[in-house]
């Protein structure tokens, strides 16, 4: 499997090589290697121009990044793995240590775990005062949904992290409850966009979060979406090795389970 996982990248990578226009690599690492990092790309934020960043992009990072020189807006940094407090503080929620010592070591962030240009291509702003944030977002050829523009899904991650960062930004540790989303017109790939989100109610642990994705000259409106997300109880830990063997309990292993069903029914 992993075998065969490995092949797949490495096919994928002769592709690249020999695809004119394709984003430029970073490095002549293999990919397989660049999944098991080094100290330094550990703590590397990666909000942050790269060579695939597209003028626009540029233009529109030089415009915020003026701003936050009045200490009106932040640039909020982006780490593949987890080192801010906040990853912290869900780690203590969640996770037993040694799981995370034996089986997340190689966790990443998922909108970071692909080739600069290939994939999500993103940085967010705070504006505190405003309780708002701005993501300028350039969506890669690899989250193609329909030929030449990006996957709903795709948006829909994008969403959820812009969405996410304005609540946390408030509430910390928190987490998505309810996502609405309205697809209003296709976003094309490698185009940039702007996600314009804001915090409009505070109520106990809830955050009601709402947001648009508007084009860069902000006359196309490509959707429109509101968020609930929850900000974690500490009274309520999440025991992960009890969820797995009331799990194991509850459920036959799959093999039994296709035997003897006769059809397996998903409800999503
Ligand atoms: C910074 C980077 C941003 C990254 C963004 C990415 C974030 C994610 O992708 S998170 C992953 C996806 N989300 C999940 O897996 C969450 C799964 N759900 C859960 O774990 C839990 O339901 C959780 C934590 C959200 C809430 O559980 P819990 O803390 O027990 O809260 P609970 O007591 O049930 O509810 C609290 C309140 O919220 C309300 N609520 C909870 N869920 C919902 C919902 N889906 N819709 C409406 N209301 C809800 C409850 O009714 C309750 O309201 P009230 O206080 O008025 O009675």
């Amino acid at each position: 499997m992993l075998r065969s996982c490995t092949a797949g990248l490495r096919s994928l990578w002769a592709l690249r090589g020999r695809r004119e226009g394709a984003p430029r690599l970073s490095t002549d690492l293999q990919p397989a290697r660049r999944l098991f990092s080094t100290e330094k790309a550990v703590h590397k934020d990666w909000a942050l121009p790269n060579p695939s960043w597209s003028k626009d992009l540029k233009l529109l990072f030089d415009q915020f990044m003026k701003k936050c020189e009045d200490g009106s807006w932040e640039r909020l940094p982006s780490y593949k793995h987890t080192c801010t407090q906040k990853n912290e503080d869900f780690k203590t929620y969640f996770l037993d240590p040694q799981l995370v010592e034996e089986g997340l070591s190689q966790a990443q962030l998922f909108t970071r775990g692909f080739e600069d240009g290939l994939g999500f291509e993103y940085v967010i702003f705070n504006n505190n005062d405003e309780k708002r944030t701005v993501c300028l977002f350039q969506g890669g050829p690899y989250l193609q949904g329909i030929p030449g523009f990006l996957h709903g899904g795709a948006i829909a991650t994008m969403i959820d992290v812009a969405l996410g960062s304005c609540a946390a930004v408030s509430g910390g540790a928190i987490m998505t409850a309810n996502l609405n989303i309205n697809f209003k017109r296709p976003v094309p790939l490698c185009s940039v966009v702007v996600v314009n989100s804001q915090l409009d109610k505070l109520e106990g642990r809830k955050l009601f979060v709402s947001c648009n994705i508007r084009s860069v000259d902000e006359k196309t409106l490509y959707s429109e979406a509101t968020g609930l997300f929850i900000k974690l109880d500490p009274k309520k830990k999440f025991n992960i090795k009890e969820f797995h063997s009331s799990l194991r309990k509850a459920a036959p292993p799959l093999e039994e389970a296709v035997v003897s069903s006769p059809a397996l029914v998903i409800h999503c």
